[in-house]
């Protein structure tokens, strides 16, 4: 399971402080929705270079105009980027298509999508699914993602995202999707390095565990 650090709500220079906190202990940096607005792809960019080693997903967010955005953040360095589930299929086509050209991946974001959209969504086995509780319904609704329900299909890939805390995580335990997406657990933390710390030292219990239970 990777740890995805999302980062929101931050100028580009703020974003990388905090992501040298707590680099050690997280595997893929997230160049947030809101960075990528109030920046443009220039902080693509910008945290690609400063973590060259890191998966840098760029959660463009995007639901039209799927090739050249989807080129435009492959191009800033991006790994990853995001597509809105609820978009056109010939959007969801066109960032499949952009991403297999560069040899790159495509994370699609599950919010609001409804049954009938995930099982047509579920054909791309090569994409990660974002299972995602807005910040809207968190913060208007208390809402947190405790995990609702995933497809059975063990070839498919899930991330999980949305409010998720040290308090929450366990509710990941059984699931185990391959990528947990935290922000403000880290960013807000009064220390990120040892807030990151925390939940790596729980996901690598956990990955531990089931490497005992898989070679039983
Ligand atoms: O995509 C996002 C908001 O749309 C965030 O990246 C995601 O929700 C993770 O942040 P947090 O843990 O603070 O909810």
């Amino acid at each position: 399971m990777n740890i995805q650090l999302a980062l929101d709500r931050f100028s580009v220079e703020e974003a990388i402080r905090i992501a040298k906190n707590a680099e050690d202990f997280v595997d893929w940096i997230e160049v947030g929705t809101s960075l990528i607005k109030e920046y443009g792809v220039e902080s693509v960019r910008k945290i690609k270079n400063a973590f060259p080693n890191k998966v840098i997903v760029a959660d463009c967010k995007t639901i039209d105009n799927a090739y050249y955005e989807f080129d435009m953040c492959f191009q800033a360095g991006a790994d990853i980027a995001t597509v809105m589930g609820v978009s056109p299929a010939a959007t969801i086509k066109a960032c499949i298509e952009t991403a297999n050209t560069f040899n790159k991946k495509v994370m699609i974001d599950l919010l609001n999508t409804t049954e009938e959209q995930k099982k047509e969504l579920f054909q791309y086995k090569e994409a990660i699914f974002c299972d995602h509780v807005s910040k809207d319904e968190q913060e208007m609704t208390g809402k947190k993602n405790i995990l609702t329900k995933q497809a059975d299909d063990p070839l498919l890939q899930f991330a999980v995202a949305g409010g998720i805390s040290l308090d929450t995580i366990e509710h990941f335990k059984d699931r185990m999707p391959s990528v947990v997406i935290i922000g403000s657990a880290i960013t807000k933390a009064v220390d990120q390095r040892i807030a990151a710390e925390q939940f790596k030292k729980i996901i690598l219990q956990w990955n531990e565990e089931n490497q005992y239970e898989n070679n039983r």
